[in-house]
């Protein structure tokens, strides 16, 4: 299983210009995260800090209980060994074919024999569908080929946790609908933790499990999918539907007054229910994730501290016999899915004990909120949101509560 990456507190600034400041998530292990944001908000930074190739001035990056800020060159080198980076543009050796730039790391960190080597790089060849293209050179191949060259070099040392900066650039919409099942399938096959940066918007609603934005030097959000893909934050909604309107502008942040006026607009324009598209699966015939299943568990787990229409969306992804379970009916009469008695999230038996850690739910206040809005009934979760101990009595966003007329 992949590793978590842990990151607390994280900034990063080349002399007086901050990138991102006081970032906080966490990768969980085998798990498949998405990084958002517009142009210049430091995602290559983000995944360099990462590797430890770039130094953040201050915060932890704690993998293996080893925090990569702050611990010796000779750790460093050994937790690097844990990662794989798929860079934009693959970052092939143009003279050397194929092969041998997979087999590249192979021979440089490893002593391994050439038959050996010959295996691992056919295997992982195999894995990305190259197969037959050991002989071609970089510059005879197209983007998606050198793409999935990138992709088995970053595998051939077994990783653990794998980098992807934005796999999908240069790329038209089918191979990207291509790479983007290939990384689920590679996913359920090596279950180790991916980390993806994308400005794609298909690619963030259908591949991962969690998804993070960054903006305005802070991260607005990291969580589940179905928090962001559900979330009314302002600068979240506007980037995952890719509309003009909003905060973000086209050198970052718009002036307020006018982002104000465009999503006053907005609200008076008719633009329909969002749809969260399902999750991609695993091509039939491959191993499931097991990801899933641990991400189920974590998830509900957390399920009480979401907002409603985020909690939907998860109990809509249960079978009949996990929503029993979680004390919810399937559908009945209309209002799905029903509580026929309080939710025992964390209570005895559900969901079963697991050693996964919780992703912490770091919401920051929208640099540019929405205004001005009538006060909801409930607060919105993003605008301040704590979670509530668990014997409080619990939100009603499911209907009567039992015994209620
Ligand atoms: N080594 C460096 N020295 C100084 N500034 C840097 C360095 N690396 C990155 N930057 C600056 O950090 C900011 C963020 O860059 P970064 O490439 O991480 O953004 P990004 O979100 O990945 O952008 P894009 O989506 O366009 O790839 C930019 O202003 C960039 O100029």
């Amino acid at each position: 299983m992949g590793v978590e990456v842990v990151v607390d507190g994280l900034s990063k600034s080349f002399g007086a210009q901050t990138i991102w400041r006081d970032v906080t998530l966490t990768l969980p292990p085998g798990e498949i995260s998405v990084l958002l944001g517009p142009s210049g908000t430091g995602k290559s930074v983000f995944l360099k800090s990462l590797v430890g190739l770039l130094k953040p001035e201050s915060g932890r990056v704690v993998i293996n209980g080893v925090d990569i800020c702050t611990c010796s060159e000779r750790k460093l080198y050994e937790i690097r060994k844990l990662f794989g980076v798929l860079f934009q543009d693959g970052a092939l050796f143009g003279s050397m074919n194929l092969y041998d730039n997979i087999a590249f790391p192979l021979r440089e960190h490893t002593r391994k024999s050439e038959a050996e080597i010959r295996n691992v790089v056919l295997e992982k060849m195999e894995m990305v569908g190259l197969l037959g293209a050991e002989e071609k050179v970089p510059g005879e191949i197209s983007g998606g080929m050198r793409k999935r060259a990138g992709l088995a070099r970053a595998l051939v040392l077994d990783p653990e946790i794998i980098l992807f900066d934005e796999p999908d650039s240069g790329l038209d919409p089918v191979r990207t609908a291509l790479l983007n099942q290939l990384i689920v399938d590679l996913n359920a096959q090596i279950d180790a933790t991916f980390l993806i940066v994308t400005h794609d918007i298909n690619t963030a609603r259908t591949v991962p499990d969690n998804i993070g934005m960054l903006f305005s030097r802070n991260l607005v959000m990291f969580g589940p999918r179905e928090v962001l893909l559900t979330s009314t934050e302002p600068v979240v909604e506007q980037f995952l539907n890719g509309r003009p309107q909003g905060p973000i502008g086209m050198s970052e942040e718009k002036d307020a007054a006018q982002a104000a006026a465009e999503l006053a607009q907005l609200r008076g324009a008719d633009l329909g229910v969002p749809q969260i598209m399902p999750q991609l699966e695993v091509t039939p015939g491959l191993p499931d994730r097991t990801a899933v299943g641990r991400r189920k568990d974590r998830v509900l787990r957390q399920l009480h501290t979401l907002a409603p229409a985020a909690q939907q969306e998860i109990l809509k992804t249960l079978t009949p016999e996990e929503l029993a379970r979680c004390g919810f009916a399937g559908p009945a009469t209309g209002v799905w899915p029903q509580r026929t008695e309080p939710v025992q999230v964390r209570g005895p038996g559900w969901p079963p004990a697991a050693d996964v850690a919780e992703v912490p739910q770091r919401v920051r206040p929208s640099p540019r909120p929405r205004q001005p809005e009538p006060a909801p009934a409930e607060p919105p979760w993003h605008a301040g949101y704590r979670p509530e101990p668990a014997e409080q009595p619990r939100r009603r966003w499911f209907g009567r509560k039992r015994g209620e007329p």
